[in-house]
């Protein structure tokens, strides 16, 4: 998974790798440069010219591998650069060709964690990861191949720590998955008591259980405290004397006391006793990035998995042929709907919505008017039947150009970062001052905006943070201003004080003019005047008509109505 998201950079990468092999090699010359040293130095007479020229190639060795390294760092810095461009790039293209309903699956905290974090993890793995694996592999090896070559036993010799040092390390990880995934059970229920206790804060506050819940997460993070000490607590102790049989100081030790011995026995040269010395100290430290790649993998892989989910979401199908609507009337044609994985929400709903009338549907809550209505600008596509406008079914039309007939101003208002001037022009860019104004003041909000201290340039979310109900005159200006010939709209509930209700309720009956109009009706005053009622109750349509026929019929719609006058209509 992680090698797919690196092809763009694999080529980079591998070339970096062979620099970084041979950065390696170059950084083991210096020690076989001491050898000759040694040998030149202890000859007599002390041979001058030999040790020069080793002199010389010892501090070219070095300058070899710092370059080699140095290029090796550079080449896939700017390949990590440049594939982070590649993978953002990428995302937001896909994001862009989602349908918009993900959107409302998916938290904006997870996607910026997916484009910002998530792509930043695999910095690590691009920049220094495979340079860095790569001089951990080679330096031991070639170090060993030269004793090897120098006289076997000091290669066993540089390495006679090592097993004791695995032995340790074996032995510390028995039963380790069986402890790791009780320490993940803890984890998990210390995370669900930290959950529980922030979210439910203000609900626990007001029933006095304060105490109760703040128990259950001291409960929980002591029990996950004493485990992971109790689990701990020995580790750390062997891990830190099986540390000891590879640090320099031990290895030295054991290395030298067998060199003299080797010597002593004849086998190899002072010079070569001291080789063996210097690499066997080098190894341990040369394997340690080892340890590391283990841990900068599986956060990569985990990143990497989350970015391909965000890479591989399928994009909105795009007609082969796109066709052109042929006026704005809307047909719903038994339509049905589930939503990914769960069950029918729609079963088969037929009604028709003529040009510059408005409809508005009607219903219990979950009875399915928001789904509905979000179909018909393709939050999500329908399972079964099809919605047209002007005789064209909506997926045959070009997305870019769906939303130039339809538009929608929903409860849930996004406002881009960005002036209040580019957040009402963001349908139509090149638009005017003055007709961004005029979309404001038909929208109840240019007062409002004049009001701030930026005006139409202060940055909403930065210099300014508007209200729900602002917010949504925001976006019912930015609808105005796009004038789309259809329009999907979401009857404000949510705002406490009234006359931000009624500035609101005074500017969607502007927006509606002359518009097909397909509205969600939270309450059944707002819509008395609608030229449809459509009556919805458990993704079926029950009933439709006038307010006056509704009543008329004494049904569904009738009941509500009279309920709505004691208070229980949803
Ligand atoms: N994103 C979603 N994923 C899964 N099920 C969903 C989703 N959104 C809504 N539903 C389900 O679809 C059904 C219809 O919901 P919908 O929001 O369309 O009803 P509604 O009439 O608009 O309700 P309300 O007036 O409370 O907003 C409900 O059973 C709801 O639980």
């Amino acid at each position: 998974m992680v090698h797919d998201l690196l092809r763009p950079v694999l080529g980079r990468i591998r070339l970096a790798c062979v620099l970084s092999a041979l950065g390696a090699l170059a950084g083991l010359a210096p020690f076989a440069g001491l050898v000759e040293l040694a040998d030149a130095l202890l000859a007599t007479p002390i041979d001058r010219g030999r040790a020069a020229t080793v002199v010389v190639l010892i501090v070219l060795g070095l300058l070899l591998r710092a370059g080699f390294m140095s290029a090796a760092l550079t080449i896939t810095h700017i390949a990590d650069v440049h594939l982070q461009a590649v993978l953002r790039r990428r995302m937001i293209t896909n994001l862009g060709r989602v349908p918009l309903g993900w959107f409302s699956r998916n938290s904006s905290g997870r996607l910026r964690k997916t484009a910002m974090s998530d792509v930043d993890a695999l910095h690590q793995l691009v920049a220094h990861h495979a340079v860095e694996t790569t001089a951990a592999i080679v330096t031991p090896l070639g170090a060993l191949a030269y004793l090897v070559i120098l006289d076997w036993r000091l290669a066993v010799l540089a390495v006679a720590t090592i097993p004791l040092y695995v032995a340790a390390y074996a032995w510390m990880e028995r039963g380790s998955n069986d402890v790791l995934r009780k320490l993940d059970d803890s984890n998990a229920r210390l995370s669900s008591a930290v959950v529980e206790f922030i979210s439910g804060i203000a609900v626990v506050k007001t029933f006095g259980r304060a105490g109760k819940a703040h128990a259950a997460y001291r409960q929980a993070a002591s029990e996950y405290t004493d485990f992971f000490a109790a689990w701990v607590q020995p580790m750390s102790r062997i891990e830190a004397l099986a540390g000891l049989l590879v640090s320099a100081p031990v290895v030295g030790l054991v290395t030298a006391a067998g060199g003299v011995w080797f010597v002593g026995a004849g086998w190899v040269s002072p010079g070569e006793a001291l080789a063996g010395v210097l690499l066997a100290c080098v190894i341990p430290v040369a394997i340690e990035p080892l340890g590391f790649g283990a841990l900068t993998r599986r956060s990569a892989g985990a990143a990497a998995a989350r970015i391909r989910e965000l890479l591989d979401e399928p994009p909105l199908t795009a007609p082969a042929v796109p066709r052109s609507p042929d006026g704005h009337r809307v047909d719903y044609d038994d339509v049905r709907f589930a939503y990914e994985g769960g069950q029918d929400v729609l079963h088969g709903v037929s009604f028709t919505c003529e040009p510059g009338t408005v409809t508005a549907l009607v219903g219990p809550s979950g009875s399915g008017k928001s789904t509905l209505a979000t179909l018909l600008p393709r939050f999500h596509d329908v399972t079964g039947g099809s919605i047209r406008i002007g005789g064209v079914d909506v997926r045959h039309v070009d997305p870019a150009s769906l939303y130039r007939h339809v538009g929608f101003v929903l409860q849930d208002v996004q406002l881009v970062r960005g002036s209040i001037r580019d957040n009402v022009a963001l349908g139509r860019p090149d638009a005017t001052d003055t007709e961004i104004q005029d979309a404001c003041r038909a929208a109840q909000i240019h007062t409002r905006i004049t009001a701030l201290p930026g005006g139409y340039d202060a940055v909403a979310g930065q210099d300014v943070q508007l209200s729900g109900g602002e917010a949504q005159r925001i976006s019912i200006a930015r609808a105005l201003l796009a004038d789309t010939p259809i329009l999907v709209l979401d009857e404000a509930t949510a705002f406490a004080d009234a006359e931000s209700e009624a500035a609101i309720q005074d500017a969607l009956s502007r927006l509606a003019i002359g518009r097909t109009v397909l509205v969600i009706a939270h309450r059944l005053t707002t819509i008395t005047d609608a030229d449809r009622i459509v009556v919805l109750d458990h993704g079926r349509v029950t009933e439709t008509g006038t307010h006056t026929e509704l009543l008329a019929a004494q049904g569904h719609y009738a009941r509500m109505w009279s309920s709505m006058t004691t208070g229980s209509y949803a």
